[in-house]
């Protein structure tokens, strides 16, 4: 291949550029190419309106293809999540490196945790899944809190409890990291607590589906347990019917061990090279109706087993009237 520069279409946040960053330099690596940053505005950037009133999925997405399309820069970075779950033709999935952290964290004042907050706290967020499942935390656990609807980058909604306005804002782990602000987290929270967005903790390399040297070269950058584990969620959610803002969490992880298996363990060896748990839940964002189900089994060999299984956990949650859940607005 050339030693041509390689040029990286970015949004301009500080998450978007502090992964851009990451990935060009292990772009750089495999490639031995220089990578240049180009930087990209984005509707998603310049609109003030909350997530949901736009509606649709991939608003931060869609200038990024655009310049993909156009010529204008050869590959892109994209948080998993924040991806459509159908793949245009003409852009390629070249990786999807191995997954940060993918728990959603509480910035909190005073370093409360999420059971410590008092009656009448008021955390931000601007998900209907966070919503829904913080929701139905508090109900089941006798918390009284009160989630309301905020949008904006990590530093405003960390400046929301900064400067007094709420107790605590709710974010992913992963895009913290990412920005150097992990200390800023006062409780992370369990994924039985809260399932995570579909891809949630994942990137997505993408370029354009003819380039075959750049596909095989991004490839090298490639998790395949993280490729087959958010190819399921994102099946899931498409199975679903349900969009990147709808109240839907999936996570597809290491199953835990059985009682009698222990690390070291031969047969627990097996199990952790084979086994994948995928679990998805769907919610009222007031968090009184639930439906969450979970399926444990081997780790699928290709994008149509990932697939499959994303789509039959999907089938067995609309059995169960998950459909009737997503329409539901809290405001
Ligand atoms: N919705 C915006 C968004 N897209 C990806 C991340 C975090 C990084 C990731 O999940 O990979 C965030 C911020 C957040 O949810 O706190």
């Amino acid at each position: 291949m050339s030693d041509e520069t390689l040029r990286l279409g970015t949004r301009r946040s500080k998450l978007a550029m502090a992964q851009s960053g990451l990935v060009a330099d292990a772009v750089s690596q495999v490639t031995g190419r220089p990578v240049e940053l180009v930087e990209i505005t984005t509707y998603g950037d310049v609109s003030r309106e909350h997530l949901a009133q736009i509606g649709g999925t991939g608003v931060f997405v869609t200038a990024l293809r655009d310049a993909l399309l156009r010529g204008e820069v050869d590959f892109a970075v994209h948080s998993l999540k924040d991806l459509p779950t159908t793949q245009p033709a003409e852009l390629a999935l070249a990786a999807v490196p191995e997954r940060e952290d993918p728990r959603d964290v509480i910035v909190a004042r005073d370093a409360l945790k999420l059971t410590d907050l008092p009656r009448g706290a008021r955390i931000g967020t601007g998900s209907p899944r966070r919503m829904a499942q913080l929701n139905a935390y508090a109900r089941s656990h006798g918390l009284d809190i009160e989630t309301v609807p905020i949008r904006g980058n990590v530093d405003t909604r960390i400046g929301y409890v900064r400067d007094g306005e709420l107790d605590a804002v709710v974010l992913a782990a992963a895009g913290l990291h990412r920005i150097g602000r992990i200390d800023d987290v006062t409780d992370f929270l369990s994924v039985d607590t809260v399932l995570p967005a579909p891809g949630q903790g994942a990137l997505a390399i993408e370029c354009a589906a003819d380039n075959a040297d750049l596909i095989a070269a991004l490839g090298e950058l490639d998790d395949p347990f993280t490729r087959a584990a958010v190819t399921a969620e994102r099946s899931l959610l498409a199975a679903l019917e349900a969009g990147c803002s709808a109240p839907v969490g999936a996570l597809a992880d290491l199953p835990p061990l059985s009682a009698p298996l222990e690390r070291g363990d031969p047969q627990a060896d097996r199990q952790i090279v084979k086994e994948m748990r995928l679990r998805g839940v769907v919610g009222t964002t007031d968090g009184t109706r639930m439906v969450q189900l979970s399926t444990t089994g081997p780790v699928p060999e290709t994008h149509d087993r990932a697939m499959a299984l994303g789509r039959e956990l999907a089938a067995e949650m609309l059995a169960q009237g998950a459909a009737g859940l997503m329409g539901e607005r809290a405001h």
